[in-house]
């Protein structure tokens, strides 16, 4: 490539091969970064050969061919313990590249983590960061240098005479520059020891690194990515280096990286891993497994600190590097024998399963897990255990048909309807406080004898034939009113009748199969139909006792009257009262506030109650605010309502009867009343 006069690059140095993998990672280090300079490398061409060369070529924009310099009084360098450097004098052939305006040097053993392109805008002929080691001295690994041949052929002369109190660059360049060198900070040249690191301050200024220089004859490329200090910090700028390496050549089978992995320790070695197979089985089954090995150096994370910058450019998924293997397919046609003996599997490789639960409660991470507020909520109590069946449900239906007092059902049943036993039907659990009523049940049966007849015709209603049985268990239940259709009216279900248990054989058989609970009678002693008959009486007995007590708001019918609930008035309608409406009692008023005003009828205005001897006594308003006892309530019997006009079976477009027998007219009847 053509060189534009007056141009500005990055430059490095290649004195021979063995500092090609840092060269080629500087590179990519710094047009990863972002930077658009060229770069350019100086290389001696006697010492590099020309595949270096040409990988050099793939990344630097200049690869310009230098003479060597070296050090003919190499005493000094052995006092620093580098004899390698003898070529160090070399570098002074930068200030020859007089076709570039500004070159910013950096040593092949540096990683960039920005291109610091600023440098190039520096007013000053030569600037260079302290080094580490002396820090009145500057570090030759980073410089800033405007070429020119007077520079040059001063350098030249000294290094000549071996004026370098080092042996090499940094000695004689310092001697040179001494006073007129500009100082950059530190972030330009950071150089790590594996052994002394200023911690908190490269904690503080870490973000503001622009270069790190691996100083020293520990290259990352010559350790080996294996290689871990125990430093931290020195451990995390090797990292980087590795990052940058690792996004270029690692896993891509080119030639680049084929030529480059010559030079890094370990990469070739890993690539190349291969199952170790017993001697006599090589023989036999010659093919080996190649496999890239899993590594666990996992240099991506400490690449990029996302919470600092962002993504270097061009860096690839997080997962690029993801361990994977590839297998070969053996292509050895000899059949396999299977060795004498495998390896025994290892004795120390075990899981102890914890004899007891941690009963240490986890450690809190989070802060609110520490400052977490005592818990306010209260839970319910946990559901009770399933009840014990009752009395009722250990009497199921397929024992009562044991019993010889009952018949058994002869139809199919649904299996969970009791039955048409006597005793279930008497035995009602649920009724209305009317169904006791005579003139209700005789208003209902007449309804529904009259529906009846009119929804099936006369007909069908007279033809349909009736057992005595159900006649009677119609007539028991025709005061019922209920949406469950009566036994007439309903089909014969399709069900499969629920099994009944035939008697048992022997007590000895039950006591077998049900052991005796405590507290319960034996099987044997249990007879459902009189537990039956017990339980009906008692509730009987029960109801009659609750209907005797009139309840707040209830209305006492006779001496043994049912409970009527007391019921808001719709609304609106709450002053109103029938024109025929006598207050019977002041327990069925309305709790409804009252008004002061009197204006309007009595009936309506005024509260009555009842004194002592059963009159009606008027109270005003105000008198019913104070709090005087209301006067005991005696007992009150009303005329039984006349049974006139629809009532609660009553269906809409469909007549009412007006008498006791509301049947249709037969056939001959009419036949009477049409003539
Ligand atoms: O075998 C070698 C040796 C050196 N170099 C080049 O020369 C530079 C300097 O050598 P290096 O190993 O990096 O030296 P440092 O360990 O950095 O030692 C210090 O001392 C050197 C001699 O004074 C200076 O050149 C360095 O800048 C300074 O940091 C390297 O970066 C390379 O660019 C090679 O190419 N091949
Ligand atoms: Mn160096």
């Amino acid at each position: 490539m053509a060189i534009t006069k007056g141009e500005d690059v990055y430059a490095s140095l290649l004195l021979n091969d063995g500092y090609l993998p840092g060269a080629l990672v500087l590179a990519h280090s710094l047009r990863d970064s972002g930077t658009n300079k060229k770069l350019a490398i100086l290389i001696t061409p006697e010492t590099v050969s020309n595949e270096v060369v040409e990988q050099l070529q793939t990344v630097y924009d200049y690869v310009i061919p230098v003479e060597t310099i070296q050090n003919d009084r190499p005493a000094n360098l052995f006092l620093m313990n580098r004899p390698d450097l003898h070529s160090a004098f070399t570098k002074i052939n930068l200030w020859k590249q007089t076709q570039f305006r500004k070159i910013v040097y950096i040593d092949a053993d540096v990683v960039a983590y920005r291109a610091p392109d600023e440098l190039f805008d520096l007013p000053h002929a030569f600037s260079a960061a302290p080094d580490i080691g002396w820090p009145d001295l500057f570090n030759t690994g980073v410089m800033v240098l405007a070429p020119n041949m007077g520079d040059y052929y001063a350098l030249l002369a000294m290094a000549e005479r071996g004026i370098s109190f080092d042996g090499a660059d940094q000695g004689l360049l310092n001697m040179h520059f001494r006073n007129t060198y500009n100082r950059l900070s530190f972030t330009y040249n950071v150089t790590p020891s594996a052994h002394y690191q200023y911690i908190p301050a490269y904690k503080h200024f870490q973000s503001s690194i622009n270069l790190v220089h691996f100083i020293g004859s520990e290259k990352p490329w010559v350790q080996g990515r294996t290689h871990t200090t125990g430093s931290g910090t020195y451990d995390e700028m090797i990292g980087r280096w590795w990052a940058v390496y690792d996004r270029h050549y690692r896993n891509n089978s080119n030639k680049t990286t084929d030529v480059v992995e010559k030079f890094v320790k370990g990469e070739q070695q890993q690539r190349n891993v291969s199952f170790q197979i017993p001697p006599s089985q090589s023989q036999s089954h010659s093919t080996q497994n190649q496999i890239t090995p899993y590594n666990t150096y996992n240099s991506y994370g400490q690449s990029w600190d996302a919470a600092r910058n962002s993504p270097p450019a061009g860096s690839k998924p997080e997962a690029a590097n993801f361990p994977n293997s590839h297998y070969k397919m053996s292509s050895s046609t000899q059949q396999f024998v299977a060795p004498a003996r495998y390896p025994s599997p290892p004795k120390d490789m075990w899981y102890k399963v914890p004899e007891a639960a941690p009963t240490q409660k986890t450690a809190p991470i989070f802060p609110w897990e520490k400052q977490a507020p005592a818990p306010t909520r209260v839970f319910a109590e946990p559901p009770p255990e399933q009840r014990k069946p009752s009395v009722a449900s250990i009497v199921t239906p397929a024992s009562a048909t044991r019993s010889p007092t009952i018949e058994p059902k002869s139809e199919a049943v649904t299996p969970t309807t009791p039955g048409s036993a006597n005793t279930w039907t008497s035995f009602t659990t649920r009724g209305n406080a009317w169904d006791d009523v005579p003139e209700i049940n005789r208003y209902v049966d007449a309804l529904q004898k009259h529906r009846r007849s009119g929804s099936k015709g006369s007909a069908a209603a007279t033809s349909r034939p009736t057992s005595p049985g159900r006649a009677q268990s119609r007539s028991r239940r025709s005061s019922r009113v209920t949406d469950f259709p009566t036994e007439d009216d309903r089909p014969s279900l399709p069900v499969t009748p629920a099994p009944i248990q035939g008697p048992r054989s022997s007590r000895g058989e039950n006591a077998r199969q049900f052991p005796a609970a405590a507290g319960v009678p034996a099987q044997s002693e249990w007879d459902p139909a009189a537990q039956l008959e017990k339980l009906a009486l008692h509730q009987q007995e029960t109801l009659q006792k609750l209907g005797e007590r009139p309840a707040f708001g209830g209305l006492a019918i006779g001496t043994a009257g049912k409970e009527i609930p007391a019921r808001a008035l719709p609304f609106g309608s709450e002053d109103a009262r029938s024109p025929t409406y006598v207050a019977q009692s002041p327990s069925v008023l309305s709790p409804k506030p009252l008004r002061a005003s009197t204006t309007g009828t009595n009936s309506v205005r005024r509260i009555l109650t009842i004194d002592e001897e059963g009159g009606n006594v008027p109270l005003t308003t105000t008198e019913k605010k104070t709090p005087s006892p209301l006067p005991t309530q005696p007992s009150i019997t009303i005329a039984p309502p006349s049974y006139q006009g629809p009532g609660a079976a009553f269906e809409k477009g469909e007549d009412f009867p007006t008498h006791e027998t509301p049947a249709l007219p037969t056939e001959e009847e009419r036949d009477v009343l049409e003539t």
